[in-house]
C-alpha cells in the first residue's frame, strides 16, 4: 500500500530499486512476490522494471558510459539501481511515461541518505537520456551480451545461435513444469502443452505459480524442459540406490523419486536444503537428505547411480537470470572447473562397479561441460561411455553429440518447443570396475 502523501508508484519503485540493488551486489534474481508488494498490478510493474533493466544491462552500460563521463559515483547507495531502472523505463518502456521515470527517480534518491546529495546529477543525467531516448532505443542488440560471451558463443555455436540467444534474452523464459503423474485433465486446467515425456509448458498464465492448479498438492514442480533431461537418463531398475549430489532445490531429486529409486539428496547449503525438504513434502515424496560437501562426502555404502548437477556459471539460465551474464569472469570459471573436478572424482568413489554417473551443468561454457567429459576420459581408467541415444531426447536430435553427450543452447532450442529451453550439458558414464 502506498503511504499517505506519497507519490503514486513510489512504493513499487522503491521495491524495484531494492531488488535491483541486491542483484547488482551479487544476489540471484527472484521476482518480487505478494509478500513484498500485495497489489498485483504494482508487483507486475515492479518486476517489469527490474527484468527490463537486467535484460538491457549491456545497452544501459553504454548509456551510462556516454551520459556520465566521470563514471558512476562511488559509495552512492541506491543511485546506480535507480538510474538503471529509470533508463530502462525511459528508453525501453515508453508506455510508462518519461515524466514518471524522472520524477520518481528523484523521489527515490531523496529517500536514500547515501544518494540524496546526487539528486541534481540524477535529474541532469535522466534529462539528457530523455533527449537521446530515440537513439538509445536503437542501440545494437549485440551489446546485450558481454563481448567475451559474444565471441566464444559465436565461435562455439555459430552466428545463428548468438542471434537466438539475444532474442531469448529479450523474450525471457516460458514456464515449464514436470508432472508428478500423467494427468491429462490437469494439463488442460494448467492451459499447458506437452513438450517431452512429463515436461509441459504453460501457454497462458493469469496467476502466480503458487496459485496455479495442483501446486499446493505437489502435482508438479517448476523445471525447465532442458533441466528435466538428465534425471530421466538414469535408467536403472526401480528400487536402485541413487545419490543426487548437488540436489537443492530438488527438481531432479523429485524426478528420481518419481522413477522409483531410493534417493539420497545431498547439498551443502542449509537454506537450500530446507527448500528441498519443503518441495519433497509438497510432492508427498521422501528421500534421505544429507547436508555435506559433494567433493568429500563418504557414504557408508556405494550407490547404483549418482547424478551430479554441479554448481557452475549457470550461463545456460540467462533467460531467467540475465545477471549471470555480467557476473562470471574467467577466473571464476577456472575455480568452478576445479570444484567440479573434485566432485566428479568423488562421484566415481561413491559409485558401485557397474554404477551409472550422470554429470550435467546448466552452463554454455565448454570448460564446464565438453572439456570435463574429455578430462574424465583421460583421468579415470575404470569408466566406460554410456552414449545418450537420440531416442532418449525425443524432438531434439541436434542436441545429441558424437561422443554420446547432450548439448542444448539457444541456437538449437529456437526451432523446438516454441519458446526455447535452457542451455545444458549432459553426459552419462558407467564405472566399469
Ligand atoms: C545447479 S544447483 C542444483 C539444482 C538441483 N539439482 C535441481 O535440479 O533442483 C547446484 C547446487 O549445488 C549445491 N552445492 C554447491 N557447492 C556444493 C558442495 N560443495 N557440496 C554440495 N552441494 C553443493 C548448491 O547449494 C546448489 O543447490
Amino acid at each position: 500500500m502506498a503511504k499517505k502523501n506519497e507519490p503514486a508508484g513510489l512504493t513499487l519503485r522503491l521495491e524495484a530499486t531494492a531488488r535491483l540493488r541486491a542483484i547488482l551486489a551479487g544476489d540471484q534474481f527472484t521476482p518480487i512476490t505478494a509478500d513484498t508488494l500485495a497489489d498485483s498490478r504494482d508487483r507486475a510493474l515492479a518486476n517489469r522494471l527490474v527484468t527490463t533493466a537486467l535484460r538491457r544491462h549491456g545497452q544501459i552500460n553504454l548509456m551510462i558510459e556516454e551520459l556520465m563521463e566521470r563514471g558512476l559515483p562511488k559509495r552512492a547507495g541506491s543511485f546506480e539501481a535507480v538510474l538503471r531502472l529509470s533508463l530502462a523505463q525511459l528508453v525501453f518502456l515508453p508506455d510508462l511515461g518519461a515524466h514518471s521515470a524522472i520524477h520518481l527517480a528523484g523521489e527515490c534518491v531523496k529517500r536514500d541518505r547515501k544518494a540524496q546529495h546526487l539528486l541534481g546529477l540524477m535529474n541532469a543525467v535522466l534529462r539528457s537520456a530523455q533527449s537521446n531516448a530515440a537513439r538509445y532505443a536503437e542501440l545494437p542488440e549485440h551489446l546485450l551480451l558481454p563481448e567475451h560471451y559474444l565471441s566464444r558463443w559465436r565461435d562455439r555455436y555459430g552466428e545463428d545461435a548468438v542471434d537466438a540467444s539475444i532474442a531469448a534474452l529479450l523474450d525471457g523464459a516460458p514456464l515449464d513444469l514436470t508432472l508428478r503423474e500423467n494427468d491429462e485433465t490437469l494439463v488442460e486446467m494448467l492451459a499447458a502443452r506437452r513438450l517431452m515425456a512429463d515436461s509441459v509448458r504453460v501457454v497462458s498464465r493469469d496467476r502466480t505459480v503458487a496459485d496455479m492448479p495442483g501446486y499446493a498438492e505437489g502435482q508438479w514442480w517448476v523445471q525447465d524442459v532442458a533441466s528435466a533431461i538428465p534425471a530421466r537418463l538414469m535408467k536403472l531398475d526401480a528400487g536402485a540406490r541413487v545419490l543426487d549430489m548437488c540436489a537443492a532445490p530438488g527438481g531432479k531429486t523429485m524426478q528420481l523419486v518419481k522413477a522409483g529409486y531410493a534417493v539420497t539428496a545431498l547439498d551443502n547449503d542449509r537454506v537450500r536444503a530446507v527448500r528441498l525438504r519443503q518441495n519433497l513434502e509438497r510432492a508427498g515424496m521422501s528421500a534421505e537428505i544429507i547436508e555435506d560437501d559433494a567433493a568429500t562426502f563418504a557414504p557408508e555404502s556405494l550407490y547404483d547411480g549418482v547424478l551430479l548437477d554441479a554448481p557452475c556459471s549457470a550461463t545456460g539460465t540467462f533467460r531467467r537470470h540475465p545477471e549471470v551474464l555480467w557476473r562470471v569472469d574467467a577466473g571464476s570459471i577456472v575455480r568452478r572447473v576445479a570444484t567440479q573436478r573434485a566432485m566428479i572424482a568423488n562421484a566415481f568413489r561413491c559409485l558401485k562397479p557397474g554404477g551409472v554417473l550422470i554429470y550435467c551443468t546448466c552452463s554454455l561454457e565448454p570448460e564446464e561441460g565438453e572439456s570435463q567429459r574429455a578430462w574424465m576420459g583421460d583421468m579415470f581408467g575404470d569408466l566406460e561411455a554410456l552414449p545418450i541415444l537420440v531416442d532418449e531426447v525425443p524432438g531434439l536430435p541436434e542436441a545429441a553429440m558424437q561422443d554420446g553427450s547432450i548439448r542444448t543452447h539457444a541456437g538449437i532450442a529456437a526451432g523446438h518447443f516454441d519458446g526455447g529451453m535452457d542451455g545444458f550439458f549432459v553426459t552419462r558414464l558407467r564405472r566399469s570396475r
